[in-house]
């Protein structure tokens, strides 16, 4: 017998299973020694006991997430208010009390990152610099719309935030029953006023309702762990007419209207640029730039303008909006707060004229209720997620480079600890003797984010929720809704399930203070007309 006729071409199944076993146990072994030699000993931070290869996928809360995870949080979380859950490959960690999220700052330059996940992709939308990964290309974009946010900048937008808080109540004025319509409209026009230089003259302008379909994905799209396929990236090849798959249209529309939002506004500057009429708004200004300050970029100037002035309203009209939104809606429930508002109008401004800038460091209570509406409904609850790029160690625990890190904004909002029964609108909690209390952590340093990636729009922001909202309370009186026996109905604060979140339902009934809000309205209104 030959040797080869002596071995046996089909191998006997026993040792090649002993083969598998070695090969897996040996792999497994690695990974473990790997894994320690990384971690140096230290744990993972506290969360649920997860399934074999799923992890915790069953855990994650699948809407209002913050509700759900604050809860979590408090369970597993400890005193160091620090949750860590896996879905699948992803490591994820919640942040859940003040003390916590600060972990975004102190550790800013290596938690900035952003992870750009298959549904960002599928929804086109990976050109808004807020979803860039950290790095030069965020950076330059990030330093030019700074240039038209910073605290000195903004004082020139003062004009049209007027302009447009005029036309806001007057519009109320007309139709209070489309108060929240009008919200909406009031920020997008004033923002592509001062981004695009367009006037809007028509109340169905195109341009508007193309703003309002292009943020309205982005509310879902950024929603933390909202879709399957980002764990699971493969199912970005499935079709949209297979069945269970319609998800994927979603993603077509989000695609479609996101790209509008780009194109409509600024091919309405280029034709208006085009008619030798030069609009002045950041982005002009960024497009003069192309021979000047940005002539040796690396990148392209018309995508960066478009990309500034696209994030512009995405980041900047439905946060307001949803704060003034909630302001309604807390006025509308505590009557007792609304008067003392009115009362402190009263006597710093008067009723010959409208509150401005100025009147500020005078309206104490009225800066505690923006400071409370910021804190009750909080626009971003679970904020934005930023990714590690380094492992790294927080309060003892081991935080392995490539994890989402989520500070949850409302658990700190509604932390009782911090805020006395935080569930109740009580905008004394921010006075003492008669100022606003320093001792009282300030909604303001949480609610706009953290780190090198907190908002730069926030003092833009500030000003443009004081004007709107003493303006309001200065002229209106905000009533709840009645039923259709003429009863008042109670609405129960509640907020919708997206990245920014509105009040569900912010319903109510706005009359004029007097006949001489009544004049001051229309006298501000004519006047801007001249
Ligand atoms: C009540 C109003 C607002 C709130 C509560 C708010 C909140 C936030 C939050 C939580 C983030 C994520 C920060 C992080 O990653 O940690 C953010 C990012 C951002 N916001 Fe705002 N924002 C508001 C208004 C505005 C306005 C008016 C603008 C523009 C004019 C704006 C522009 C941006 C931009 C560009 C980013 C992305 C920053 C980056 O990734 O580098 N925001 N905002």
């Amino acid at each position: 017998m030959s040797l080869l006729q002596s071995i046996s071409l089909t191998p006997s199944p026993l040792p090649v299973a002993i083969c598998l076993a070695l090969l897996v146990g040996a792999l497994y072994l690695r990974s473990v020694i790997l894994w320690r030699k990384r971690t140096r000993g230290r744990p993972l931070p506290p969360g649920p006991r997860g399934l074999p290869i799923v992890h915790n996928l069953w855990d994650m809360p699948t809407s209002r997430q913050w509700l759900g995870l604050n809860d979590l949080r408090k369970k597993y979380g400890g005193s160091s208010d620090i949750l860590y859950l896996r879905v699948f490959n992803q490591h994820i960690v919640i942040l859940g009390s003040a003390e916590a999220v600060r972990f975004l700052d102190w550790r800013s330059a290596s938690t900035s990152d952003r992870q750009l996940t298959p549904s960002i992709a599928l929804a086109d939308h990976s050109w808004s610099f807020d979803l860039f990964s950290y790095g030069p290309k965020w950076r330059h974009y990030r330093r030019v719309f700074w240039q038209h946010f910073h605290p000195g900048a903004i004082t020139k937008y003062r004009p049209i935030q007027e302009k447009a808080m005029h036309t806001f109540l007057a519009r109320v004025l007309k139709d209070p029953s489309k108060v929240q319509d009008y919200i909406q409209r009031t920020f997008a026009e004033a923002i592509l006023k001062i981004a695009y230089g367009v006037d809007v003259v028509d109340e169905h302008d195109e341009t508007v309702e193309v703003i309002n379909d292009g943020v309205e994905g982005v509310r879902e799209l950024i929603v933390f762990g909202g879709f399957l396929v980002d764990y699971l990236p493969f199912l970005r090849h499935v079709p949209s007419y297979l069945p269970g798959c319609g998800f994927m249209k979603r993603f077509e529309k989000w695609a479609e209207a996101n790209q509008r939002l780009r194109r409509v506004p600024y091919q309405r500057l280029i034709d208006s640029m085009n008619r030798g009429e030069a609009p002045q708004c950041i982005l002009a200004d960024i497009l003069a730039g192309r021979d000047g300050e940005y002539k040796t970029w690396p990148y392209e100037i018309e995508t960066l303008a478009t990309s500034v002035g696209g994030i512009i309203f995405e980041a900047g009209a439905d946060t307001t909006s949803s704060t003034l939104q909630a302001v309604l809606l807390a006025m509308s429930l505590y009557p007792d707060i609304q008067k003392r508002a009115q009362a402190e109008l009263d006597a710093v401004v008067g009723h010959d004229r409208l509150p401005d800038l100025e009147d500020r460091d005078s309206l104490v209570y009225v800066n505690a209720i923006i400071k409370e509406s910021l804190r009750w409904l909080p626009v971003a609850p679970l904020g934005q997620s930023h990714y590690t790029m380094v492992d790294d160690e927080f309060a003892g625990y081991f935080i392995p480079a490539g994890t989402i890190v989520q500070g949850n904004i409302w658990g700190c909002m509604y932390d009782p600890e911090v805020y006395d029964h935080p569930e109740e609108f009580r905008p004394e909690r921010f006075i003492r003797d008669g100022k606003l209390d320093p001792s009282v952590q300030d909604p303001a340093t949480i609610v706009f984010g953290f780190g090198r990636r907190i908002c730069p729009g926030r003092y833009f922001a500030d000003i443009a929720l004081f004007i709107n909202i003493a303006a309001l309370l200065h002229v209106f009186s905000i009533i709840p809704p009645l039923d259709s026996s003429g009863n008042e109905i109670r609405i129960k604060p509640m907020m919708t399930d997206c990245m920014v979140s509105y009040p569900e339902d912010s319903r109510c009934t706005m009359k004029p203070r007097g006949p001489w809000a009544e004049a001051l309205i229309v006298n501000a209104v004519n006047q801007d007309a001249y």
